[in-house]
């Protein structure tokens, strides 16, 4: 069997300057950072196939609409297409004013000229000029030891200050300078900040604004990467903690990051480079980029976000961010990608589903008090922030319970089932999830629901259909008898009270006009009911006595068809409201020979939707009917 190697003769540990003063633990973020995107320069330098000169214009203009004021478009002097996407960006108006293009350009004369043809006329331009610093690209790259690589960083510098200040006269561009000393967190610390030193005061010296009006921007942007990310995060803000505090006149300079995932550490590292007094940060959308990508900017976006403070960046419609870099770079978006991904709002898990469901109920409870905080278990973010819908929260498997089959019945059909009817159905959905072995998708739910309790159109009838039923008071026989307040049936008696301006006379139980029935019903009042019922498929006239319509229902299946049933459970809710509002009534029947109160055992759940509160309760009692009916071959009285 094939072994590791010992890595200790493969690798060395990164061993860190110690540094025991530092202060960003104790530091807090809540301001967003300058953002740079190099969605076009980084990310498009890694991909297989780079970008074409259209897709880097569609990713542009998103980018602007995301609100990025700063974007590093290109390396001119790599290609013609690097080259002519920036005069494409001038010649086309594509700039807004106040909206920076950066481009990079190595430490060497021939593409520095090149570089800064490829901006003549663009109005804001930041130059950005890299060479490494690190031991070991000072010996095996460049061959060059400390002095000379301090010379070629304030050489190549010294060239780009008068560039500027020439194009600035000449062609109306204001100028800023950012140079990166690359391999920064490989490179040792102090000798970063003689490299940064030796490169501000040769900038600083320049004789001439490179501003177009004359201005001066004092102030150079000094980007620190974490080129090839080689330690812990921690490590990587010390590094910057010791710059930020090291470096001379920090109020000229301006603290950049560009953190790449090779540990997988990018945002942690950029978000406690920040801590460590960072101003602003280089990544890419989603984080492409060069191996294991940049640092996504949409995680740290979004995660100041999640912290109430305001990022800067505009990423409610995720969706369409992602369709321009999947559609722009060709790389697929994995569905867990923090924010992004089309599965990190999305529950399987039964226990995570019942908390989501009851976190639901608390959030819409305090939203109603005016408490609009977020606070949702295994959500750290509202879905809806980022443009998603809820119907990808909770999705069922068989690891899934019974809060979240509930949960996706009472959003697709708002019905908010009882907890024991929520028991009764998930096992049928368990059940069927486990033979296919697959996931139960929203409408798999809504038909396995209707199917099991005979709910919602002909196709999903049982052996028993409700047509049409007329209830008479045995004491007052006329229609003429006194109106009184609408209670719930006899068998719970609680008030309905949202639903106290239904129509409850009508006796109708379908959508065939069968109107001639309308008496009101009387709570306490004994009844006589009469209803026309379709059994196994035959009209059938039934009828029977007791306290309520319920009650006399259950009487005359007993009487007429020889189904003895009760009622064990009893519940209703409104659904919708005003004018449309209904009442959906839930019941549990169980046969004679179950124990009422052993409520393990025995029952069959019905409901039954409609906007007359005593068809809603009768449609539940010939729902649960056919549950019972449905797992007996009884032979029904005819
Ligand atoms: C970490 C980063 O992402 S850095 C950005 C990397 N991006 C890119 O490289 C994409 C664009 N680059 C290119 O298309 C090409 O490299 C070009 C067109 C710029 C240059 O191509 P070539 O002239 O053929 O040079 P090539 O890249 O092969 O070799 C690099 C040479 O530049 C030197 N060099 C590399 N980086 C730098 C730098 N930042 N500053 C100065 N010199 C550099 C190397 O030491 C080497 O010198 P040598 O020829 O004397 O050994
Ligand atoms: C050019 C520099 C900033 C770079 O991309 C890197 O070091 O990763
Ligand atoms: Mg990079």
């Amino acid at each position: 069997m094939p072994m590791l190697a010992d890595p200790s003769t493969r690798y060395s540990p990164f061993k860190p300057t110690p540094f025991p003063q530092r202060s960003w633990p104790d530091k807090e973020c809540k301001k967003a950072p300058i953002w740079l995107s190099t969605d076009l320069r980084d990310g498009n330098q890694s991909l297989a196939n780079p970008m074409t000169n259209q897709q880097k214009l569609r990713f542009f203009r998103h980018l602007v609409q995301i609100g990025f004021k700063e974007i590093e478009v290109s390396y001119p002097a790599a290609s013609d297409s690097d080259f002519n996407f920036c005069r494409e960006l001038l010649n086309g108006g594509e700039v807004p004013d106040d909206v920076w293009i950066q481009v990079l350009t190595p430490a060497r004369a021939d593409l520095i000229k090149r570089t800064f043809e490829a901006v003549a006329g663009l109005k804001h331009v930041i130059i950005h000029m890299y060479n490494a610093t690190s031991c070991l690209f000072r010996e095996v790259v460049f061959n060059n030891n400390r002095e000379e690589t301090v010379q070629l960083a304030e050489t190549h510098t010294k060239l780009v200050r008068e560039l500027a200040q020439q194009y600035a006269e000449s062609h109306g561009t204001n100028f800023r300078f950012e140079y990166s000393p690359e391999t920064f967190s490989q490179t040792e610390t102090e000798y970063a900040v003689e490299v940064c030193e030796a490169v501000k005061k040769t900038w600083l010296a320049g004789n001439k604004s490179v501003w177009a009006d004359g201005r001066n921007e004092e102030r150079i942007i000094f980007n620190l990467p974490a080129t090839v990310e080689i330690s812990t995060p921690n490590i990587f803000a010390d590094q910057v903690e010791r710059f930020c505090s090291t470096i001379s006149e920090r109020e000229k300079c301006i603290i950049s990051l560009h953190t790449h995932n090779d540990r997988g550490c990018a945002v942690a590292a950029a978000e406690l480079g920040v801590l460590a007094g960072a101003d602003r940060i280089e990544g890419t959308v989603l984080g492409n980029g060069e191996r294991t990508g940049n640092v996504d900017l949409v995680t740290l976006a979004m995660n100041l976000y999640s912290q109430g403070y305001p990022p800067g960046l505009d990423f409610s419609d995720i969706f369409s961010v992602i369709d321009t870099v999947v559609e722009c770079t060709g790389l697929p978006i994995h569905p867990r990608h923090p924010y992004a991904g089309e599965l990190v709002f999305t529950a399987f898990s039964g226990s995570h589903q019942d908390a989501i469901k009851k976190g639901f109920e608390a959030q819409t409870a305090r939203e109603k008090k005016g408490n609009n905080i977020w606070d949702m278990p295994y959500l750290p973010i509202d879905p809806a922030d980022v443009g998603c819908t809820y119907e990808a929260v909770i999705r069922v498997n068989s690891q899934s319970g019974k809060g979240g089959i509930a949960y996706i019945v009472k959003s697709a059909l708002a019905l908010d089932l009882p907890r024991r009817m929520q028991i009764s159905f998930y096992k049928v959905v368990q059940d069927r999830s486990e033979q296919t072995g697959k996931e139960m998708t929203s409408k798999d739910i809504t038909t396995a629901f209707r199917q099991s309790f005979h709910l919602g159109g002909s196709i999903y009838d049982g052996r028993l259909v409700l047509k049409s039923f007329m209830t008479r008071d045995i004491s007052t026989p006329t229609s003429s008898a006194p109106q009184t307040p609408i209670l719930g049936p006899e068998q719970d008696g609680r008030p309905l009270s949202r639903l106290a301006n239904l129509n409850l006379s009508s006796g109708h139980a379908d959508q065939s006009p069968d109107r001639s029935y309308h008496e009101k019903d009387l709570h306490n009042v004994p009844k006589r009911l009469t209803a026309k019922i379709l059994v196994d498929g035959k009209l059938r006239e039934i009828s029977g006595e007791g306290n309520g319509p319920l009650s006399s229902f259950l009487d005359a299946l007993h009487a007429d068809l020889g189904i003895s049933l009760s009622i064990r459970e009893y519940s209703e809710h409104a659904v919708g409201a005003g004018s449309d509002v209904k009442a959906a009534t839930y019941v549990e029947l169980i046969p004679p020979e179950v124990d009422p109160k052993d409520k393990t055992k025995g029952g069959f759940w019905g409901v039954g939707v409609d906007a007359d509160i005593t068809a809603s309760g009768l449609k539940a009692l010939v729902s649960a009917a056919n549950g019972y009916l449905d797992g007996t071959k009884l032979q029904l009285e005819h």
